[in-house]
């Protein structure tokens, strides 16, 4: 099949990486709040780099760091490693971000900016911590730099609660309108998690067994073998809850397990997302234990390294009871999914960084074969494997190759790698793309937020208002988590994958 630039084939360069983004025309300015940080430095420039060699950007262009570290052009230029010509586009200017005056300062470099590059488009890309977000879209709008033609990028997690989430959508709409707004989970920017809507809506076996009939759980596991790195000044009033469940984890659910949209464009997709996000069942907040585990990393070895536990990091508190894991078990109240139980972990200094989700589909009924009784034959499971190693595995049995029946589970495993022969886009550089083309297809609604937050705030209020009945659960780093996790699976006659 052709694709949109009438392509049968993904062309790429000679390194294998995929470029068959469209050249954009429009001029455009991006203005980086928090430049200073772990995101612009690991994601944001890179991202932008790829986009500059593939010679997707436009011809004029400028990117601005503002943030608090006092440095200047070239210092800054001196972080990334990217294209010369493209560090040429960057340049750094000091905000505070609570002081207004710093933002009248802000728009005389950006007016500035914006002549010499012959630019009219603004994008503000707040990569900062949410506790900060409001300040600067107040500022922004009293130094009037919040045009018609501007947009605003707002990183997840969104706020901390229900109660901030709503203060800031309601400064965001007060300052600007719901199509300059840019919510973003960079999960729905990945090939792979996009891939899962495909695979569903373009295929028809799938979608009639994708139902209570046939399928017996879900797994889903966002698992990463790094700590919380230098970022415990944002992870220490954010917690893994926030962090990945309220944004990337619940995303991935809901692909999974939605209802078909009429379109993937506009407001069909997003509203189906939505509409399953609310048919999830509220955690009952009496015995939260039975449904919900927290955890936190204690020492441990990882990939043959000792670490330290997470109370050892610098900037975390000797006594922190931030959660670095949580797993869980939910329900979805609707037709298709009533009665099968959804589990899903996430975590840090764990034994790998995988991002999987496992369909486990319903055991035979009876077994015919002799000595081989159906309990023992594993069920077949579709797997997605997000990342690393990105794949779609369907597992399977067939008769071993000897005398007498007896069946032996393989794997039909698709590898995008091996396929398509290309390395796949990172996630910002579409999402970026989508912002700078103006698309908010991949990008978070207001109501999505919403009703994420009205799952997990009660959760949330609960571990603050009983801190010692919820202390996480300390698990060594280099496991799958504390053994209560286990106990939350274990309990229902099942278990999890080790991925
Ligand atoms: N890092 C990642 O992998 C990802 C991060 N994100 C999100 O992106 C945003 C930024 O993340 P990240 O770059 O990792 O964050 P950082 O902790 O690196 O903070 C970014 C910048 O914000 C400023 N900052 C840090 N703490 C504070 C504070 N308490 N008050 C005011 N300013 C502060 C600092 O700049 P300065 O002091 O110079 O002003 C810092 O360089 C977050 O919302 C995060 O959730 C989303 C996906 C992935
Ligand atoms: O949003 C976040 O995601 C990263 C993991 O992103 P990935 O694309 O590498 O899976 C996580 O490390 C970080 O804590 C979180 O803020």
């Amino acid at each position: 099949m052709r694709c949109r630039l009438g392509l049968k084939e993904c062309p790429k360069n000679d390194a294998g990486i995929l470029r068959c983004f469209p050249k954009i025309e429009q001029p455009f300015g991006m203005v980086i709040f928090g430049a200073s940080g772990d995101l612009t430095k690991r994601k944001l420039v890179p991202a932008l780099n790829r986009l500059f060699e593939a010679e997707i950007l436009p011809e004029r262009f400028f990117v601005l760091g503002a943030a608090r570290t006092r440095m200047g052009d070239e210092e800054f230029r001196s972080r990334f490693n990217t294209q010369p010509d493209l560090l040429k586009r960057f340049s750094y200017t000091r905000v505070d971000y609570q002081n207004p005056d710093t933002f009248k300062s802000l728009k005389r470099v950006v007016d500035d900016l914006m002549k010499r590059f012959g630019v009219r488009n603004l994008i503000f890309y707040l990569s900062v911590p949410p506790d900060v977000y409001v300040p600067i879209i107040e500022n922004l709008s009293k130094a009037g730099l919040n045009t018609e033609t501007s947009r605003i990028v707002i990183e997840k997690p969104f706020g901390k609660d229900l109660k901030s989430a709503r203060e800031l959508e309601q400064v965001l709409q007060r300052s600007f309108g719901e199509h300059q707004i840019f919510r973003i989970d960079h999960y729905l920017g990945k090939e792979t998690v996009q891939n899962i809507l495909v695979f569903r809506f373009a295929n028809f076996i799938f979608e009639e067994i994708w139902n209570n009939k046939f399928v017996d759980h879900v797994q889903i596991t966002i698992a990463e073998g790094i700590g919380v790195e230098h970022r415990a000044g944002y992870f220490e009033n954010t917690g893994l809850l926030r962090d990945i469940f309220q944004n990337h984890m619940l995303q991935i659910l809901a692909l999974i397990t939605m209802e078909p949209p009429s379109s993937f464009n506009g407001e069909s997709f997003r509203s189906e997302r939505v509409k399953l996000l609310r048919s999830i069942r509220p955690f009952p907040v009496e015995d939260l234990e039975n449904w919900i585990v927290r955890g936190q990393y204690g020492r441990g070895t990882v990939n043959g390294r000792v670490v330290p536990a997470y109370r050892e990091e610098p900037g975390v508190s000797k006594n922190s009871s931030v959660e670095t894991f949580v797993a869980m078990k939910l329900f979805i109240d609707n037709w298709r999914w009533s009665g099968v139980p959804f589990y899903l972990r996430a975590g840090k200094r764990l034994p790998k960084k995988v991002t999987e989700v496992a369909v486990v589909f319903k055991r035979i009924p009876h077994s015919i074969f002799p000595n081989v009784p159906s309990k023992d034959l594993e069920p077949n499971t579709i797997i997605f494997t997000i990342q690393p190693n990105e794949a779609i595995s369907l597992e399977f049995q067939v008769k071993r190759p000897c005398p007498g029946m007896t069946p032996q589970l393989l794997s039909m495993d698709f590898r995008y790698e091996d396929y398509f022969g290309v390395k796949l886009p990172d996630a910002y550089e579409r999402l970026l793309l989508d912002v700078i083309l103006g698309d908010t297809t991949l990008f978070m609604r207001r109501d999505d937020l919403e009703v994420s937050w009205e799952l997990l705030d009660p959760v949330l209020k609960a571990w603050e208002s009983d801190p010692v009945r919820f202390e996480p659960h300390i698990y060594p780093s280099g496991t799958w988590g504390p053994k209560e996790a286990d106990l939350l699976i274990e309990r229902d006659g099942r278990r999890w994958r080790r991925p």
